[in-house]
């Protein structure tokens, strides 16, 4: 499936009112599988080049799967609004965002008292085999966020963060975490290891960003480096090595989101903190 040119097909079609735990298609054969060891994605983009735009359609997306999106939008950006605006909880302040990650760090830990902890657990279960909703966390700019702590916050916003991403694929918590650049000590690798869907997008992208978003160097690409607005390039466990990407195009207007937005949310049922 080729998408990347105009509003998604995704978008259209039967509503389906049960929770889906389809894959989201980004680009060719480049999918988000959140029910797979790549759920977690690590997005890297300068500014322009695209990545709200990008986080509008795959938390669509979620909801339109009928999970629970959580947003974390630490320079209180439209994509918060937008999001908060349709019901979707959105944490900006720290305590906020650290208030956030606590309430879906003990959802986990609930999860897995109520579904492994018992010596009769089904160990092969996840939360796709126990019909569960994913609980799906857009984390918009986190440099910014730890930028904003202080040291003892910092070290708590990276605690939360490190356990959700070792520790959420079984009973479904996905990250989808964002940053316009990335060096290497940006980030405990404890967390960025555990994200096997890399997308970087933008024409202006430094070797070493480059080099920590995806494994690889510039120079490795074969042919020019094609990053730019909505396009770059994306790495999961089943890719082969970097893959060329465009992200899909999705309105221009703000209003139009809302438009789609609440037709996703009056379709089904209710999802999001806010609501
Ligand atoms: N896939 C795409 N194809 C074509 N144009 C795109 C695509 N994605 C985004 N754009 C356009 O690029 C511009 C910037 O997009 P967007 O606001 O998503 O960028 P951003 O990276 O979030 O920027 P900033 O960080 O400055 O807010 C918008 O005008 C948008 O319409």
């Amino acid at each position: 499936m080729l998408i990347g040119k105009g509003i998604p097909n995704e978008y259209k079609g039967d509503y389906k009112p049960d929770v889906s735990y389809e894959p989201i298609p980004i680009y060719d054969n480049i999918i988000w599988n959140y029910n797979s060891e790549a759920l977690h994605i690590l997005l890297i983009a300068p500014s322009g080049a695209g990545k709200s735009q990008f986080l509008r359609y795959l938390g669509g997306m979620v909801l339109r799967r009928q999970h629970m999106l959580h947003v974390i939008d630490a320079k209180n950006s439209d994509l918060g609004r937008l999001f908060r605006h349709i019901g979707v909880g959105v944490a900006v302040e720290t305590d906020e965002i650290i208030k956030m990650l606590t309430k879906i760090v003990n959802e986990m830990n609930e999860r897995y008292s109520k579904y492994f902890a018992a010596d009769n657990a089904d160990i092969d279960a996840n939360f796709t085999s126990l019909g569960l909703k994913g609980e799906i966390l857009i984390f918009d700019e986190v440099l910014a966020a730890l930028g904003e702590a202080d040291k003892k916050q910092k070290a708590e916003i990276e605690r939360l963060l490190g356990q959700l991403a070792l520790k959420g694929r079984a009973v479904g918590i996905s990250l989808v975490i964002t940053a316009q650049k990335l060096n290497a000590t940006d980030l405990p690798k404890s967390i960025t290891e555990q994200c096997q869907t890399r997308i970087i997008l933008g024409a202006v992208v430094s070797d070493e960003t480059f080099h920590q978003a995806t494994g690889y160097y510039k120079k490795d690409i074969a042919g020019a480096y094609k990053g730019g607005v909505g396009k770059g390039y994306a790495i999961t466990p089943k890719s082969d090595g970097l893959a060329y990407i465009e992200t899909p195009q999705m309105p221009e207007k703000t209003s139009d989101y809302i438009m789609l937005f609440k037709e996703l949310r009056d379709r089904g049922t209710p999802y999001g903190e806010g609501r």
